[in-house]
């Protein structure tokens, strides 16, 4: 089962998680001396990475050990207001100083295709062309039940390789790349940011409700106890269990 998390207030789940990747961090590093971390993009985790980057948690990562990457991204320039890239450059990366080589964004300026490639390549080769293991993977929820760039009905859904997938969503006619579900799955710790009243349905659909990931796509990341959901109450009001 997967490991719940239920605050009462917005800010209580930012810190709660916040707390988390410190802790993350601190252990990744202390073993490995390096803390390889996959963010998520959307509108949620914006305030996640302006308090890490504040004063209160600044001094407690070694950032110059931390390697960011994206676990999806949309198909726009990185310095389109829709980008995740752009999202994170501002809230984490520039407040931070992270240094260039310590990010590995997702090429926007070839095709959604050859994006996805370079960038499925990017990683393995970071990873020395061993199994691919982030230390963290953060996600959120759509009111959809998607999670990072896996949405209804699309074919990245029955992908079975542990890499990068383009996605077309056909009702934006846009595109997207995204991490496949076994390459989020195979991380060491994954966890989920979600608040707000509007994501209660697709919370309990995803936790509570019979496997159907062509509707609820997010049921196809793992549900052990190193899965973490960061949730505030009204997220988690349709929870029954
Ligand atoms: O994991 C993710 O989830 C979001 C949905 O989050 P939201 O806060 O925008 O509702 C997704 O769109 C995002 O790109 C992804 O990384």
């Amino acid at each position: 089962m997967a490991t719940l998390n239920i605050f009462s207030t917005t800010d209580e789940v930012l810190t709660g998680l916040a707390d988390f990747f410190v802790q993350s961090a601190t252990e990744a590093i202390a073993e490995r001396e390096r803390f390889t971390v996959a963010l998520s993009g959307g509108s949620s985790p914006k305030k996640l990475y302006e308090l890490l980057a504040s004063a209160a948690y600044k001094e407690q990562v070694e950032w110059d050990k931390v390697y960011f990457f994206f676990g999806d991204e949309r198909n726009v320039p990185d310095t389109n207001p829709d980008s995740n890239a752009l999202m994170v450059k501002k809230a984490l990366f520039d407040p931070l100083n992270i240094a260039q080589q310590q990010i590995f964004k997702v090429n926007t300026l070839h095709s959604p295709d050859e994006a996805a490639k370079e960038y499925a390549y990017d990683i393995k080769a970071f990873f020395n062309h061993q199994e691919v293991v982030f230390d963290l993977v953060l996600l959120g929820l759509g009111d959809n039940s998607h999670t990072a760039s896996l949405f209804p009905h699309t074919d990245i859904l029955h992908d079975i390789s542990a890499s990068v997938e383009p996605v077309f969503l056909e009702d934006q006619q846009v595109f997207r790349i995204s991490f496949t579900a076994l390459l989020i799955n195979q991380a060491r710790y994954i966890a989920f940011l979600v608040y707000g009243q509007g994501k209660a349905e697709a919370v309990h659909h995803v936790l509570e409700d019979e496997r159907n990931i062509e509707e609820y796509p997010a049921q196809l990341i793992r549900t052990d106890a190193d899965v973490h959901w960061f949730l505030d109450e009204p997220a988690a009001s349709l929870i029954k269990k």
